[in-house]
């Protein structure tokens, strides 16, 4: 007699749902004013989501985005403003546990906000990895590490303090790859601030560049020559557009990398199409999202082209999402600068990231693998209860162990 292959009776027990999305605009301080070619930064703005969903979990996520619309186009207002109007009303009821079908969704009825799009599906992937009892590196095919080296920017826009707090850097064994900002003065002078930081720290320390598409192709010959002599081992972005970096490729003995000019796979696949970059700049938030970021870190390694783990200066949410998808990159050969949580002068986190031997530890436990302090967000919240109450005090001194 033919076996019955009849499904089984089940209760079905109904997926948990979106419930709730909250947003929370964060103003923090920085240990010092931050100058790119593009913006001078005395503080950073936060945007922290948070998703509630019907099984009592709840994930964090965190969009931020560079000097206010400096940068790009979208800013923590409008981040906040599209995320709480529209997005909500397309997730909320969805089924939470599965994240690339609630992108997807998302994705058809919302269109670019890749930023935005980033911290909603990190607080769904902190959701779902809590509820499963996996990191999110789980989630996103499997870690192969667990520490990232991390390099730290200086950008105080003084030579004698840059080399300074690359010293101090060194001495800490925080960071020993050091990316410098240009482009904001002449050449002349860009070239030798580069040269005496290089002189100064010598095999102790990498030195890069990022130009945030400040110069002229003209000017990117002279200055990325010039700069190869100087012992820079890696340009970030010197001109705006895949074309023109692509004609300054393989041209000069330094290593050219497209940052601003990569915001996801289809501009990755054009990239790699012209020969535009020998590394990527991956950043989730630019890429709109981790599972996007891997799409990019794909086309990259089939192009044989490099990768880099980059930052938008997150705090710590945006962070370690980061560092979950480059601990799953099958190749990382320029490490990371997930360094942004150092650039605050306050700590957000119930326990601190651990910034240690020149790397960062990604977190082990389920989700993000991290807590708010709730205590100190409600106290910089943009009109929340700072104005009342005096700052509840942090246990421990901003980004340190
Ligand atoms: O790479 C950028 O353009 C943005 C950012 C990353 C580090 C930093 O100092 O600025
Ligand atoms: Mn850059």
């Amino acid at each position: 007699m033919n076996q019955s292959f009849a499904p089984l009776a089940t209760t079905s027990i109904a997926a948990p749902v979106v419930t709730r999305i909250d947003t929370v605009i964060l103003d923090l301080p920085t240990i010092r004013p931050h100058k790119l070619s593009v913006a001078t930064m005395t503080g950073q703005v936060l945007t922290l989501v948070r998703i509630q969903c019907s099984d009592g979990i709840t994930g964090i996520g965190e969009c931020t985005t560079i000097g206010g619309l400096a940068y790009g186009g979208e800013s923590p207002e409008s981040m906040k403003t599209n995320i709480d109007t529209w997005f909500a009303p397309v997730m909320i009821g969805q089924d939470a546990t599965r994240v690339q079908a609630l992108m997807a969704r998302l994705g058809k009825m919302v269109r670019d906000n890749r930023f935005a799009k980033s911290a909603v599906e990190t607080a769904l992937l902190d959701a779902q990895g809590k509820r499963l009892g996996l990191p999110v590196s789980e989630l996103l095919g499997g870690r192969r590490r667990d520490r990232l080296p991390v390099a730290w920017t200086l950008a105080s826009g003084d030579t004698a303090r840059d080399i300074a707090e690359a010293e101090e850097m060194l001495a800490l064994r925080r960071h020993r790859i050091f990316k410098l900002k240009i482009g904001a003065r002449a050449l002349r002078d860009d070239i030798a601030h580069v040269a005496a930081i290089k002189t100064a720290l010598g095999e102790r320390g990498a030195v890069r560049v990022d130009v945030n598409m400040a110069w002229s192709e003209t000017e990117a010959e002279r200055g990325m020559a010039a700069l190869a002599d100087a012992g820079c081992e890696l340009v970030e972005q010197p001109v705006p557009g895949a074309a023109a970096l692509s004609r300054l490729m393989r041209r000069f003995g330094v290593a050219l990398m497209a940052d601003e000019s990569l915001t996801g796979p289809e501009s990755a696949f054009d990239l790699a199409r012209l020969q535009g970059a020998d590394v990527f700049a991956v950043k989730l938030e630019q890429s709109g999202g981790a599972f996007n970021a891997l799409r990019v870190a794909a086309i990259a390694d089939a192009a044989g082209i490099g990768l880099y783990g980059g930052t938008m200066l997150e705090g710590a949410v945006g962070t370690v999402v980061s560092a979950h998808a480059f601990a799953t990159f099958a190749n990382l050969q320029w490490g990371t600068e997930l360094f942004g949580p150092l650039l605050l002068t306050e700590e957000i986190l119930a326990e601190p990231l651990d910034y240690s031997d020149f790397e960062l530890a990604v977190p082990a436990g389920p989700g993000l693998g991290i807590a708010l302090d709730e205590d100190r967000v409600a106290f910089f919240a943009r009109d929340g209860i700072r104005r009342t109450i005096s700052l509840p005090p942090a246990s421990h001194p901003a980004g340190r162990n």
